[in-house]
């Protein structure tokens, strides 16, 4: 996917902007013009939600009823305009109406991101690291979207069960039995998924020579069929594929929170980049990166090499207050402020 140009109404601060762009492209202004708004906006298209810890209804522009983000793309050799637009619920379409297929049109553009507001693979929840995974492995294998589905509707059961004074226990083996086998199945590729991520990323550490090289240790309970019981005793969910969990590990060290700033985005970014490897591995094309606030923190040299690590990206966005770093690419200087 190419996007050739975008128009964002309404959507934050921007009352109504119109961006062409080019392969790599540099938003450049100062705080709070809107920079990230521009990549949130295209995030919100492609990825139908925010990167923001915000559901997408509250990109709203203040006092209005509604945004609409349109985008006028290149398909492989197809032009097509998409149209994003949110009132009480998402509307989406393109030149020829509604689109539907929500897993199809995901998976069709794929956008790697980076954004200091998206927390990924170093978030404090647990939640998020596990999307992160899930929404890579959903791209490789596409029942792996519709298996959280169906995991997420029989954990719903499940808990409603649990929560009732006279169990049905007939009942509640049969949901497990389900469970269990698609918690196998989940589990089982988030696992693949990440031990793969981390082979690109013992190889990008050693290639660009970082010593702090980190690799993401990947945690499962669904061996330990006891919880089932346990979940009983204790009426709550305690089993399956919704607990695994993702850690930062250096040297047999889990790192929670990392004390070098450089050090964790470092992480994030070559995660990132590990992803798009994967990706591409598996004949993903056609994807848009996004790098919000990319040089913030970082030595020229780390910009640089971390850089390098996205250009087989199909386009490339990057936002920052002033572009020192890219100034030979497609600069765009966003003046919208408050939009009044
Ligand atoms: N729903 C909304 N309606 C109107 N304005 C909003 C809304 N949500 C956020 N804003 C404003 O939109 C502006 C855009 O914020 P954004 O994060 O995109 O800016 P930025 O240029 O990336 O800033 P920074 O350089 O500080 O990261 C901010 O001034 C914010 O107060």
């Amino acid at each position: 996917m190419y996007t050739n140009r975008v128009r964002i109404l309404n959507f934050r601060n921007h009352i109504d902007s119109l961006y062409d762009f080019e392969n790599i492209n540099y938003i450049e202004g100062d705080n709070g013009t809107g920079k990230t708004s521009v990549l949130e906006s295209l995030f919100v298209l492609f990825n139908l939600k925010s990167f923001r810890q915000q559901t997408v209804k509250k990109a709203i522009r203040f006092k209005q009823d509604f945004f609409l983000v349109s985008a006028k793309c290149l398909d492989g050799d197809f032009q097509r305009t998409f149209h994003y637009r949110y009132e009480t619920s998402a509307e989406l379409k393109d030149d020829e109406g509604k689109v539907s297929g929500k897993a199809e049109y995901l998976s069709m553009h794929p956008v790697i991101c980076y954004s200091p507001e998206y927390g990924q693979v170093v978030s404090d929840d647990q939640d998020d690291r596990r999307r992160f995974i899930d929404r890579l492995s959903f791209q490789i294998d596409r029942g792996h979207f519709d298996r959280l589905t169906d995991l997420r509707k029989l954990n719903l059961m499940k808990v409603s069960e649990l929560k009732k004074d006279r169990l049905n226990r007939a009942y509640i083996d049969s949901v497990n039995e389900k469970i269990v086998e698609l918690s196998e199945k989940i589990s089982g590729t988030r696992e693949c998924t990440a031990g793969q991520i981390n082979d690109h990323m013992r190889q990008t550490y050693a290639e660009l020579g970082f010593d702090d090289g980190f690799r993401l240790d990947f945690r499962s309970n669904v061996k330990d069929k006891n919880l089932l019981l346990k979940e009983i005793v204790d009426r709550r969910l305690l089993y399956g594929s919704s607990r695994d969990r993702f850690y930062s590990v250096s040297d047999g060290r889990v790192y929670d929170r990392f004390s070098s700033f450089g050090q964790k985005k470092t992480f994030v970014l070559i995660t990132l980049a590990s992803g798009l490897k994967l990706l591409e591995k598996n004949g993903k094309n056609g994807i848009i990166t996004l790098l919000d606030d990319f040089e913030a923190g970082l030595d020229k040299s780390r910009i640089e090499r971390l850089f390098h690590l996205f250009d087989t990206s199909a386009q490339i966005f990057i936002t920052g207050v002033k572009n020192t770093n890219f100034s030979s690419n497609h600069t765009i200087r966003i003046q919208v402020k408050d939009g009044s």
